[in-house]
């Protein structure tokens, strides 16, 4: 017998599609001091970032930190300020805008990148919603973070899972878990650090700096640390680098704990007294630039290189939507959808034919017996 579209439309005359959920850190929603308030607070409550006990860092965090570091934190934001507004939320929707070109033409098939930010706006939730009103069947969660971290890649995770649980009818879930060392990764860092190279003078060294977590968490067994070196050793062999061309060192410390050493402000104080007077840095970490590399490391730390006597400082751009990365995360995606893409073509045949009011045998099943 027949078996026809409509015994397989659960989804009430909807298409189905397959949702890729590209998620960041997040920002705040302006420069000021109350929006820094709100983000701060919420970003600092999770305990996935600050892992202490909860009542002694209430009593921190709401009787300290929220009364001080806001409004410093606003006047460092208001520094990298665009017309675009925030540089990571700008950045993060050209590459959700270059991906969902790219995946279009490799799905042949509906897929819906959608962007969303672990703290702030676009909340993970709402975006969700919107994956499902779009029909996404399939999600593939896609932490715009290379090297995993429980701080965030697993903050993520938990956040989706926080509303999955309140569905139904739960969608096919996939999470990418990392990318610290995939080909087109590295490569899209190497070609990078070449094209930067080819117009401004070389370094001494090459100084790799990735955001800094506590050494406990490292201690706890969180691969962070590990993957980060990985991602640098990887780069420096693409790139050819002898060993003293290039370091590996941790930024934006936080709080009185000791965090990942060796620290990227204090190496670069010590530097020009080492005879390194001229270097180059990157933050494979971040994919796309942000307060922590645009103000931090591009503006705070040249000044303490300088002040120590260094002379050259370049400051190598994040892979932003360059498209080397963007081609780079797309084959990210395309490894982790395989079987979907296929799938996903089919029911965007079977869903127009249904439009058209053609009542076909369902494209799935174009092998099953008339
Ligand atoms: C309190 C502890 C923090 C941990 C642990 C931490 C880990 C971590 N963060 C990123 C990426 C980013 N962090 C950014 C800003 C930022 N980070 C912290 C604190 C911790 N981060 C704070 C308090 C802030 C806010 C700014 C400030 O007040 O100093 C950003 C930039 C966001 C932006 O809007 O531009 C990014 C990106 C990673 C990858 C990471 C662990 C590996
Ligand atoms: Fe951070
Ligand atoms: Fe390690």
């Amino acid at each position: 017998m027949s078996r026809f579209i409509n015994e397989k439309d659960y989804f009430h005359g909807k298409s189905e599609c397959t949702g890729i959920l590209l998620v960041n850190l997040g920002t705040p929603d302006a420069p000021d001091t109350p929006s820094l308030r709100r983000y701060l607070k919420e970003f600092l409550s999770d305990p996935r970032v600050v892992e202490i006990p909860r009542i002694v860092w209430a009593i921190i965090l709401h009787g300290i930190i929220l009364n001080t570091r806001p409004a410093k934190s606003a006047a460092k934001y208001k520094s990298v300020w665009t017309e675009n507004g925030s540089p990571l939320m700008h950045i993060s929707l050209q590459q959700q805008q270059a991906l969902q070109k790219e995946m279009e033409i490799r799905f042949n098939g509906p897929v819906k990148i959608a962007l969303a930010m672990r703290y702030g706006n676009p909340s993970i939730p709402s975006t969700l919603l919107q994956l499902k009103e779009a029909g996404a069947r399939r999600v593939l969660v896609l932490p715009l973070y290379p090297q995993y971290c429980a701080a965030t890649n697993a903050t993520t995770f938990d956040k989706v899972f926080d509303e999955l649980k309140r569905w139904r009818w739960l969608p096919e879930l996939r999470l990418v878990n990392h990318y610290h060392d995939h080909p087109g990764y590295i490569k899209a860092l190497a070609n990078s650090v070449r094209t930067h190279w080819e117009t401004h003078p070389r370094g001494q060294l090459l100084l790799m700096s990735f955001h800094g977590i506590p050494k406990r968490n490292l201690m706890l067994g969180d691969p962070y640390h590990c993957e980060c070196h990985k991602t640098a050793r990887l780069l420096a062999e693409a790139l050819n680098l002898s060993p003293n061309a290039w370091r590996v060192t941790f930024q934006s410390r936080f709080g009185k704990a000791e965090w990942l050493q060796p620290y990227t402000d204090k190496t670069l104080q010590a530097l020009p007294a080492e005879g390194i007077k001229n270097v180059d840095v990157i933050c494979p970490g971040f994919a796309a630039d942000c307060l922590e590399t645009l103000e931090e490391i591009r503006v705070e730390n040249r000044e303490y290189f300088e002040h120590a006597g260094g002379e050259t400082y370049h400051y190598i751009p994040a892979l932003n939507d360059n498209p080397e990365h963007i081609q780079a995360l797309a084959d990210i995606i395309q490894q982790h959808t395989q079987g979907w893409a296929e799938t996903a073509a089919d029911w965007s045949v079977a869903t127009q034919q249904k439009q058209a009011g053609i009542t076909v045998q369902h494209a799935t099943e174009k092998g099953a017996k008339k």
